[in-house]
């Protein structure tokens, strides 16, 4: 029989660090060969089962990220956009599949993480789960069939720890409705409306976000028109629906060529 793909987890003690590591633990399909965190965090050189409140598991945090890839098939990755940037190189080297999750990259951070995904395969994806990548193909369809007297809002509510808005789901919506509409998000895109902000631009994409307590993820795509509005909605109740997503693009990563793919490419969407 073969070995089981390793995985490495990084951001360990995070919200999603610690969602990944269960799932992962969990699995038949693969097995946790390390965890990551940043230099400085009290996790570090703590075996991870017990740093996550339970029995050790034999997995030691480090954060010393290039010897934990070295040992690793793929590495699952929900941080911070400067730490994912310097990890897509380091995954490179390693010659790891590299799963992105962080959001709240900014241009020059994603023309990093392609140029590495010229060396390595990098799936990334501001939402994992099955039900927004399904969303934005009903979003891309429903925005080619109106014309732009329905004005397109995208509306998203998540907890009060999150540090980037729109959320990188409300950009994945976002670009789903320009492209329908054949548009280029730049170029309509309206987010942060605050004061005497002149009378809404028709054809606008407008962004809305709201924080607040333990909201997991909620996102609303609004059609607003004359008479009537279509809204499509998902909501999010649980990480672990983004943890599982994460590690079925690790597995699917494993023997396929370099370059950057999405959950689109991973689910056959
Ligand atoms: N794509 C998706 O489906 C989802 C994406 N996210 C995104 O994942 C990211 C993390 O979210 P949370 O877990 O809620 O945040 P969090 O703040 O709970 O966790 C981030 C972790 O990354 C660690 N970290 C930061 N810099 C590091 C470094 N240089 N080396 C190692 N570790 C480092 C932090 O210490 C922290 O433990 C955010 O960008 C969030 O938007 C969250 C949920 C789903
Ligand atoms: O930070 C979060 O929590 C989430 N982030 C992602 C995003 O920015 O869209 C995905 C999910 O909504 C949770």
């Amino acid at each position: 029989m073969s070995e089981l793909p390793g995985i490495v987890i990084t951001g360990a003690s995070g919200r999603m660090g610690q969602m990944l590591i269960k799932t992962v633990l969990a699995s038949d399909k693969c097995k946790l060969v390390g965890a990551v965190e940043r230099a400085g965090s009290d996790w570090v050189g703590r075996d991870v089962g017990e740093a996550m409140g339970g029995t050790a598991i034999g997995v030691t945090v480090t954060d010393d990220a290039l010897e934990a890839f070295a040992k690793a098939q793929a590495v699952i990755d929900f941080t911070a956009p400067a730490a994912t940037v310097a990890f897509a190189g380091l995954a490179a080297q390693a010659r790891c599949v590299h799963v992105i999750g962080t959001t709240g990259m900014c241009p020059e951070e994603l023309k990093k993480i392609e140029a590495a995904s010229r060396h390595a395969t990098i799936i990334r994806a501001g939402n994992m789960s099955l039900g927004v990548n399904l969303l934005t193909k009903l979003t891309k369809m429903v925005a080619a069939a109106l014309d732009s007297d329905y004005d397109i809002e995208i509306i998203e509510a998540h907890h009060n720890r999150k540090v980037d808005a729109p959320s990188g789901t409300a950009l994945m919506l976002g670009e789903a409705a320009a492209e329908g509409r054949g548009v280029k998000l730049d170029d309509v895109r309206d987010s942060g409306r605050d004061g005497i902000t002149g009378a809404r631009k028709k054809g606008d994409i407008g962004f809305s976000s709201i924080r607040g307590g333990d909201i997991v993820g909620e996102h609303d795509v609004m059609f607003a028109g004359e008479g009537e509005r279509i809204i499509l909605r998902h909501v999010a109740s649980d990480r672990s629906l983004f943890a599982k997503g994460a590690l079925k693009a690790a597995l699917w990563g494993q023997g396929q060529k370099p370059g950057e793919y999405d959950m689109l490419d991973v689910l056959g969407l």
